[in-house]
């Protein structure tokens, strides 16, 4: 029995890791055939000895359950909404706000992508994903977790036994997932999505996770909500130390200091948008420091220390989607 237990502990140790290679980092080291052949062995070790069948074994993302509706999750911490400018006059008054607020020139800012996706919260406790839910009103969402476990890239299991961990990220759909499923929706007559991040909603709120699972989602994670045993004073070393935890995380991890640069790096976000394999709305200017995120404070929705810089709708040509906006 022993053996089994330990063979049954290694599976799941390794395509853990394997899956956290293929769907976070997007460098697998083992084929598909290989990964099925482990992942078929793992299935079949677990129902012949079930006590072993752990919550967070790479078996166990897609739930059998039908769920009756959603349950409420109310957000310890609200989850805030950004205030958006338009133009380059706005971004630098925002940032003449800042300074003054804070009695200095030397802000460093993140920029960074603005996914047009969900903002979705997901908790851990010891290090295990327990809770899952969406934005909702900022202080009340719905829970989704059996449907967020189906997500590759959120991690079932930290490398990091933290007592407990609450990040925020946002869920999406790449752009090509969107396109075959609104051809498959088109060839049975069923009413197509408009955008991938109505389908990644539509996804999302589904009561079975059978068929959020075949929906190909994925998450990039940008904010850490609450944390138990670690000490984090800026937003790029959260943002590294989630990826250490084996997050998907916002891409482009770099400072700004000064409007121009920050300006500069919004022109070369906006000009990487066309080959993006998934949607963004703009970019996301954050003040990088925790002490001056602490000076600046929140107003009732929007923290005074992140503005979104909005770029303008795409304007997308495909047929498919020309007949779901009709
Ligand atoms: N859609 C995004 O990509 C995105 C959204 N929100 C934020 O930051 C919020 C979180 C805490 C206050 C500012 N960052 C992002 N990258």
């Amino acid at each position: 029995m022993d053996t089994q237990k330990q063979e049954i502990e290694q599976l799941q140790q390794r395509l853990t890791q394997y899956n956290y290679e293929y769907h976070v980092l997007d460098s697998p080291t083992i084929s598909d055939f290989e990964y099925d052949a482990l992942m078929r062995r793992l299935i079949e070790l677990e129902e012949a000895h079930p006590e072993f069948k752990t919550a967070d074994s790479p078996t166990q993302r897609v739930g059998g359950q039908l769920l009756e509706g959603f349950t409420e999750v109310a957000h310890t911490v609200q989850m805030q909404s950004l205030t958006d400018v338009f133009s380059k006059e706005e971004l630098l008054a925002f940032d003449e706000r800042v300074r003054s607020s804070l009695g200095t020139d030397t802000v460093p800012y993140a920029v960074e992508m603005k996914i047009d996706g969900l903002s979705v919260s997901l908790e851990y406790e010891n290090g295990r994903f327990v809770r899952g839910s969406t934005r909702g009103n900022g202080y009340v969402g719905e829970d989704i977790t059996a449907n967020l476990r189906t997500v590759k890239s959120i991690p079932l299991r930290l490398k990091e036994n933290l007592p407990y961990l609450e990040v925020r990220g946002e869920v999406f759909m790449p752009r090509q997932s969107f396109i075959r499923l609104n051809e498959q929706r088109e060839s049975i007559g069923e009413a197509l999505f408009a955008n991938p991040r109505n389908a990644a909603a539509g996804s999302l709120r589904q009561l079975d996770s059978r068929i959020t699972a075949q929906r190909n989602l994925d998450i990039y994670v940008f904010n850490v909500q609450q944390i138990e045993g670690k000490d984090l004073s800026e937003h790029i070393e959260s943002i590294e130390y989630l990826a250490s935890l084996g997050f998907k995380t916002i891409p482009e991890k770099k400072i700004f200091i000064g409007m121009e640069n920050v300006w500069n790096e919004i022109q070369r976000i906006s000009e990487l948008r066309g080959e993006l394999p998934f949607d963004i709305d703009g970019a996301v200017i954050k003040v990088n420091r925790f002490d001056q995120r602490q000076v600046l404070g929140v107003t009732i929705k929007t923290p005074r220390w992140a503005t979104a810089f909005k770029f303008p709708a795409e304007r997308r040509e495909s047929k498919l989607l020309d007949i779901a906006l009709q």
